[in-house]
């Protein structure tokens, strides 16, 4: 079984440790690197795993390295791991809008697969985009998607550029989901409940749409014309949704994240 090296501890990382953990995956195969000590502690009493302070102690031995770190101190991590690399490790960067042409150039290294995951990986419910860059194996392929869809599903791109796309769809998604069950408890409360009981209310109608839109063979507009009576009281909110620019909306939103996507491998490219 692969030994996964995991370098950033963050929320993302937390995630996929999770998920892995969860699935089977033993902790003694997984360890993290991180520099702060408070975050060592947490991940290591949550999911009981090594911790390293020091990257390149952690990559020693590891056959997959998951780069975890912020877009903006990709660089330095991948500049500082590069000199110990050996040429049968896989490293897979799930950091937005890092290429994986920058990623080789940093880590003097090839067999890069660059993926796009999402947190409900935490709950085995995540989805990632993955692109694997020329010199990757099938056996390497195989590895990586293992990895991600032990803790959800996950689709290959055949373009890298594809992955801005990813990102705005389901990388960022979970937080548009979150927002409007954010802006339906509020609105709730305004209405007359307390907050306890919209949030019930608003979760729980959050769970069972998505299970709904994942069960059913009806789509999504078909499930939403179910609910939509004539004349009711879904068709009065979708006006007001629709009569504020709502597709618009969404469509505009994802256009921004897919440039902000590009933008950082812009602002992160030589
Ligand atoms: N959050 C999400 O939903 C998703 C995030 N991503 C990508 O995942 C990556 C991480 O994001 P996220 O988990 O949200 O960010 P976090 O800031 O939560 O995690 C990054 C972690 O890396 C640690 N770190 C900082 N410097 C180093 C270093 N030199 N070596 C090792 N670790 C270091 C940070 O520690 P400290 O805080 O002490 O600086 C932090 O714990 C990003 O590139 C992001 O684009 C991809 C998909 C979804
Ligand atoms: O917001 C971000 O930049 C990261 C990438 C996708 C989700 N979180």
């Amino acid at each position: 079984m692969n030994k996964i090296t995991f370098i950033g501890a963050g929320n993302m990382a937390s995630s996929l440790i999770g998920g892995l953990l969860a699935q089977g995956t033993p902790a003694a195969h997984i360890c993290a690197s991180e520099p702060s000590a408070e975050r060592r502690a947490q991940i290591a009493q949550q999911f009981n795993i090594q911790t390293f302070a020091d990257n390149q102690q952690a990559c020693a031995g590891a056959d997959i390295i998951i780069l975890a770190v912020k877009p903006q101190i990709m660089r330095q991590v991948c500049e500082s791991l590069a000199q110990q690399l050996t040429a049968q490790q896989l490293i897979i960067s799930i950091a937005a809008g890092i290429t994986t042409a920058s990623l080789a150039q940093w880590l003097q290294h090839q067999s890069i697969v660059r993926c796009m995951p999402n947190t409900p990986a935490l709950v085995q419910q995540g989805i990632s985009g993955l692109f694997a860059a020329e010199a990757v194996s099938t056996a390497q392929k195989q590895a990586a998607e293992h990895i991600l869809n032990s803790v959800g599903a996950s689709v290959w791109l055949s373009e890298e550029q594809q992955i801005d796309a990813v990102t705005a769809v389901s990388g960022s998604g979970p937080a548009y989901f979150f927002l409007l069950v954010e802006a339906m408890v509020e609105a709730g409360v305004k209405l007359g409940l307390n907050e306890h009981t919209a949030k019930q209310l608003a979760q729980q109608t959050a769970l069972g749409a998505a299970r709904m839109l994942c069960e059913s063979p009806l789509s999504a507009a078909e499930l939403r014309q179910q609910v939509t009576s004539p004349q009711g009281t879904t068709e009065a909110a979708i006006r007001r949704f629709q009569a504020a620019g709502f597709e618009s909306i969404v469509s505009l939103a994802l256009a921004a994240a897919a440039q902000r996507s590009a933008e950082l491998a812009q602002q992160f490219t030589d």
